[in-house]
């Protein structure tokens, strides 16, 4: 345990991410910005760091976020009241890389202090963070796996209970703790780089690799033609259930930052790029240029783009609440509030409906969202079925599938509380249809 501190900095390079990773949280935590806007800012906290330590702070937000739940539990009994938000982070961020990161506490509490001390507005509570962390250390590792596991906000809770019972969401919520491994998919079968990156094969084709792996550092990860790219497994179903052939032309019509793009341009399609966002496309370009794969990059509103003439396919991963990436998006359940979701199943239902005009006789569609949300996935199935009578389900057919993930339209429900031997998943809804005019 931390005995007395000194207060002085155990080096600026330890202290600097810890610094940055306190930015972000009282930023997502007090002005309710979303962690991936904060990192890309080019002015923002993780600005002029070095990569490692620009990986560090990111690390530590995410474990904070993880691990506030438990944290608060921790400090509940050591605070009268609850101090200011910049001190009670200082705090968390502390009590979670000790207890959730294993890190040594006595530099990790100094760091606390160092950085309550250097602040104008945190400089008067530096003992108080200094006693309450040693206080709250005290004996805490071998209670703190034993507190309770964060819980959803309840604008997100209820609905998913009355979705799939609470069972199903303390799994959820328990997997939101264990955070994402890596997952890639790769340009072709390869068992000698599979074998290279150290990999286990999930099914449906994916890689997967522990979580602290630094992407940059892997086989493969520079040069002209890049083998592979990231992608969590649950992400690159869509496409495989699609089952796109050499030759076919389809559209991905929310493609950025390109994942599903690259699938289908690997699979040998002949594939158009569609996404509203002209610097997201960049990112598209980018990926496209690093695996050596080629599209046509279209920025548009895919409400109103048309191709052409009709296409064999359509891949719509629609923009939705994201619900399913918490894993990998701790900060989302702090930062929304679901005022956002009718808004969006508008849009999904509108781009759903352009999308089947977009289409050959017999071409298919598929449709996913990464939400765990009804209303963004299987209801927004069986909604453009009765509105399109031509459209009718493909039932998902693939060795890959597991029984649990089938959802009684024909579609597939994945969710973060599945695969827990394996590390879980996103969540994420797909399913295939295909038009038949004359059939409506
Ligand atoms: C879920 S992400 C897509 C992820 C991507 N399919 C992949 O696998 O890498 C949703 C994307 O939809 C785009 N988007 C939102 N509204 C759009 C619209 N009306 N037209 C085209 N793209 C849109 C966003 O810019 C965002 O890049």
């Amino acid at each position: 345990m931390a005995g007395q501190t000194t207060g002085q900095d155990t080096g600026s390079g330890a202290v600097a991410p810890r610094r940055a990773a306190l930015h972000l949280l009282d930023q997502v935590l007090g002005e309710r910005r979303l962690l991936a806007e904060l990192i890309a800012l080019p002015d923002g906290p993780l600005a002029a760091m070095q990569p490692s330590a620009r990986a560090r702070a990111q690390r530590l937000a995410l474990t904070a976020l993880r691990n506030i739940g438990r944290a608060d539990r921790l400090l509940g009994p050591h605070l009268r009241k609850r101090p200011p938000l910049p001190v009670h982070n200082i705090l968390r961020l502390a009590l979670a890389e000790v207890l959730a990161e294993g890190e040594a506490a006595h530099g990790v509490v100094n760091s606390a202090v160092t950085i309550a001390r250097s602040s104008p507005g945190t400089a008067a509570m530096a003992g108080l963070v200094n006693a309450v962390l040693r206080r709250c250390l005290e004996g805490a590792e071998g209670r703190w796996n034993e507190l309770p596991v964060q819980e959803l906000p309840k604008w997100l809770r209820r609905p998913l209970i009355d979705a799939y019972g609470k069972p199903a969401v303390q799994g959820m919520e328990r997997a939101h703790l264990a955070g994402a491994p890596l997952d890639l998919t790769l340009k072709q079968e390869d068992h000698a780089l599979t074998q290279a990156l150290g990999a286990a094969t999930l099914p449906g084709g994916s890689l997967r690799l522990p979580a602290r792996v630094q992407v940059s550092d892997l086989p493969g990860y520079t040069g002209p033609d890049a083998g592979w790219w990231v992608q969590d497994a649950a992400a690159a179903l869509p496409v495989r259930l699609l089952d796109p052939r050499p030759g076919e032309r389809i559209a991905d019509l929310c493609a950025a930052p390109g994942g599903k793009t690259m699938q289908l341009a690997a699979a040998g399609a002949t594939v158009t790029a569609v996404d509203l966002s002209a610097q997201r496309m960049e990112r598209v370009r980018e990926n496209l240029r690093r695996t050596g794969l080629e599209a046509d990059l279209v920025v548009a509103d895919a409400t109103q783009w048309r191709p052409a003439a009709p296409l064999d396919a359509v891949v719509l991963d629609a923009p939705c609440s994201a619900t399913g990436t918490i894993r990998r998006h701790p900060d989302l359940p702090f930062v929304k509030d679901g005022s956002e979701i009718s808004a969006l199943v508008a849009l999904q239902a509108r781009l759903l409906d352009h999308a089947v005009g977009l289409l050959r006789d017999g071409g298919r569609l598929v449709f996913c969202t990464c939400s765990l949300l009804p209303e963004e996935g299987e209801a927004q199935a069986l909604a453009a079925l009765k509105r399109h009578p031509g459209l009718q389900i493909l039932p998902a057919c693939a060795d890959w599938i597991d029984p649990q993930w089938r959802s009684p339209e024909g579609g597939l429900r994945l969710r973060p509380d599945f695969w827990p031997d394996r590390g879980g998943m996103d969540g994420f809804y797909m399913v295939v249809m295909q038009w038949t005019p004359e059939a409506s």
